[in-house]
């Protein structure tokens, strides 16, 4: 598997993530103007801009209300969901931001205010790998925000399934850490599954040790996912050799089981903590700083291109000499980027696999319909899994 960079370069900034040179800082940039002020003038300042704030948040919801009324009367809040559009929204914060609040903070909090804009209408329901706590439920909601309906269900396979029964309008379900590499449960759930991929997420993944006891020389017993337990594997070596290691399903399964005693332990991220009522006694402790887990959302259509997307193919080849090298030629050919290949076996027959491919661009795009039409030669069957904006900080 090889994989390149999510990090698309902003448009008018094609050196990585270089805001344009012309960019001029805002006049009223805290540092220059605050400085002086003392705290009870500061606070009046403050209280000023958070009416001003809370009167602009109104007013947009009202707008977005409108903007709901104007797409007619849809028959629910699937219908109203754009995430073209809150991409180009999301995109334009970021190419915006001047600091001192990073691209990821500005993000989450323009996130939040499109999310409450969108429930106006009604909460979307999005199911996910459960139970709350773990890190699929975090990804649900730095994709989609907190004014959701979360589902949280059993299995991959169920996420996949409540989505197609219509019960749930949306599924997050993780597809590839950067320490693990894929979960192939999700890739083999799309050789027989209709749905889309619409969007992705991806969310730095940090693993804590959290117990209801103080201390880690107590611990005898550690439960978490066999991900979990792979992403801290140097570190248990190192502080745990002597633990018994148990994987469980989940890690939010893990911290429940944890409860139990002074002398078990959980690996998962800090919100299992809130959750289950534990406290993280060591943490981070994943092995690579920027553990990073990628997440797919799955929907029943296809949505329109946002101007920075990736599709996502499943390909299988003909059996004859080169059809790999014939199958990817046409991307290079209009100039289409492969960021991923992966194979996994096909069901279809003996040693016959299907290629899973991620290329930058949107099917309804010139270049990629072209270069679709070119794999036919050489291509048994292609299916088109989604079109969708690339993850935003
Ligand atoms: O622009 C739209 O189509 C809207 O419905 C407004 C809005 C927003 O708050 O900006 C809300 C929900 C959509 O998913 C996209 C954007």
């Amino acid at each position: 598997m090889s994989r390149k960079s999510d990090k698309t370069p902003k448009k008018a900034a094609p050196a990585a993530t270089r805001k344009p040179a012309s960019k001029k800082v805002a006049p009223t940039a805290p540092e220059v103007d605050v400085a002086p002020l003392d705290l009870a003038t500061l606070r009046t300042r403050i209280d000023g801009i958070d009416r001003h704030i809370q009167e602009l948040i109104a007013e947009r919801a009202q707008f977005a209300n409108q903007v709901g009324k104007a797409k007619g009367k849809l028959a629910a809040a699937v219908d109203y969901y754009r995430p073209e559009r809150e991409a180009q929204v999301l995109r334009r914060v970021v190419d915006r931001n001047d600091g001192p609040l990073n691209d990821e903070v500005l993000v989450r909090l323009f996130r939040e205010i499109m999310s409450a804009c969108l429930a106006q209408q009604e909460p979307l329901k999005i199911g996910y790998l459960g139970p709350e706590g773990t890190h699929s439920q975090q990804a649900v909601y730095k994709h989609f925000g907190h004014s959701i309906h979360g589902l949280p269900l059993s299995s991959i396979e169920e996420v996949f399934q409540e989505v197609e029964a219509g019960h749930a309008d949306f599924g997050v379900v993780p597809v590839e850490n950067s320490t693990q590499g894929t979960i192939q449960s999700t890739l083999d759930m799309f050789l027989t599954s209709k749905l889309k991929i619409c969007g992705e997420v991806e969310l730095r993944v940090h693993q804590h040790l959290l117990s209801r006891g103080g201390r880690i020389e107590d611990i005898e017993r550690v439960y978490s996912h066999p991900q979990s337990f792979a992403q801290c594997k140097a570190w248990l070596r190192q502080y745990l050799p002597k633990a018994e290691k148990i994987p469980v399903g989940s890690n939010a399964e893990a911290a429940r089981r944890a409860r139990s005693s002074d002398d078990a332990a959980a690996i998962a991220g800090i919100s299992a903590a809130n959750v289950y009522g534990l406290k993280s006694i060591a943490g981070p402790i994943e092995d690579r700083p920027d553990n990073t887990t990628r997440f797919l959302v799955i929907g029943r259509e296809l949505f329109p291109p946002s101007g920075n997307d990736r599709t996502s193919l499943m390909v299988f080849i003909k059996d004859q000499p080169g059809a790999l090298y014939h199958v990817l030629a046409p991307f290079a050919t209009h100039g289409l980027s492969m960021n991923r290949i992966e194979s996994r076996p096909g069901h279809t027959g003996l040693w016959q696999y299907a290629f899973f491919i991620d290329i930058g661009g949107h099917v309804h795009e010139e270049a990629m319909r072209r270069a679709l039409d070119e794999l036919d030669d050489y291509a048994q069957e292609v299916k088109v899994l989604g079109s969708y904006p690339v993850a935003i900080a």
